[in-house]
């Protein structure tokens, strides 16, 4: 019998979408966000996301910081779209012996990262699972971006440039709850000649060849141009994961520009490689069903 262990995630999403008829969107499955054109006005991001205890989160972790991953993720892919949030709901599914005072915590975390980086929250779902279960919380979201601005995975080309924002490797040491999405960050590059855009959630290994593969090329990255945290080796870099960093590809001809006028209270950007039209072979990253 085959199992998901077999066949991993992205063959696992890519069948499961068989046969599905793509009416009315702008953008499908298969990029941060899927995006719907309302006819005029801004474009409108739809996202979801899910972490459970265990899988996203030690069941120990403070509940705030619970709260703020589980709304940042979503934001973070708001940003790779170049979009701002403005509507989330929140489904909680919980055990019946979880204190109280765990899920105000999980709230108030919720609260914060709205607060600091905008949306608002809209409702949700509140649902129970077995105790001993796992806790998973689910956060939806509707964002928007300036028409013209949107900037999908599959707008690259053989010959851009390569950049990240921040540092990567090592966000299981704490990072991975409490990062900042690179929201403006990704505006700003969606203005200035990003052809392609993602965030980095499963590693720059395993999520480059998404951007690559999604621009119809390969890329090329020279590893000793890694931003990398501190006590992080390249091998981190690449394979840890949940950096929440943006990976972008730029026109050649923007970088002078983008070096120039990048502002310096934003995190840094690095420029990293290229995407090329025959790409270097990557390994390693997070794969939820190893
Ligand atoms: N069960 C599913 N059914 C339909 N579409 C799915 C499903 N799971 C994922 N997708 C779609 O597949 C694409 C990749 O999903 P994924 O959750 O890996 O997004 P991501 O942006 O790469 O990762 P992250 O959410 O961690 O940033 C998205 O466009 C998403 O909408
Ligand atoms: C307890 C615990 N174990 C492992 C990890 C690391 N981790 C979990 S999911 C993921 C990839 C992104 O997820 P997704 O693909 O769902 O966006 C990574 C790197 C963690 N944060 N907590
Ligand atoms: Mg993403």
């Amino acid at each position: 019998m085959k199992r998901l262990s077999d066949i991993g995630e992205d063959a696992l999403i890519e069948r499961l979408l068989r046969d599905f008829p793509q009416g009315g969107l702008h953008t499908g499955p298969g990029d941060d966000c899927a995006v719907v054109d309302p006819g005029r006005g801004r474009l409108r991001l739809l996202k979801t996301d899910a972490i459970v205890g265990g899988v996203h989160f030690e069941p120990g972790a403070p509940p705030a910081k619970v709260g703020w991953k589980a709304v940042a993720r979503v934001l973070s892919d708001f940003a790779a779209m170049g979009g701002q949030p403005e509507f989330l709901m929140v489904t909680v599914a919980l055990p019946a012996d979880t204190p109280v005072r765990w899920v105000d915590g999980l709230y108030r975390g919720i609260r914060k990262c709205l607060a600091t980086h905008g949306g608002v929250l809209a409702g949700g779902e509140t649902t129970s699972v077995p105790n001993g279960a796992p806790v998973m919380i689910s956060v939806a979201g509707e964002g928007s971006v300036s028409r013209g601005q949107v900037v999908l995975r599959s707008g690259g080309r053989s010959g851009d440039l390569l950049a990240v924002t921040g540092r990567l490797g090592g966000s299981i040491g704490g990072r991975h709850l409490s990062f900042s999405p690179r929201l403006a960050e990704g505006a700003w590059l969606a203005g200035r000649g990003a052809t392609a855009m993602m965030d980095l959630s499963d590693g720059l290994a395993k999520d480059l060849p998404r951007l690559a593969k999604a621009s119809g090329c390969g890329a090329v990255i020279r590893r000793d141009d890694l931003p990398r945290h501190r006590g992080c080796d390249v091998r981190q870099a690449m394979t840890d994961g949940e950096d929440y960093e943006l990976l972008v590809a730029l026109k050649p001809s923007a970088r002078p520009t983008v070096e120039k006028h990048w502002p310096k209270e934003f995190a840094p950007l690095t420029f990293i490689g290229e995407l090329a039209e025959e790409g270097e072979a990557f390994a390693g990253g997070w794969e939820h069903f190893q």
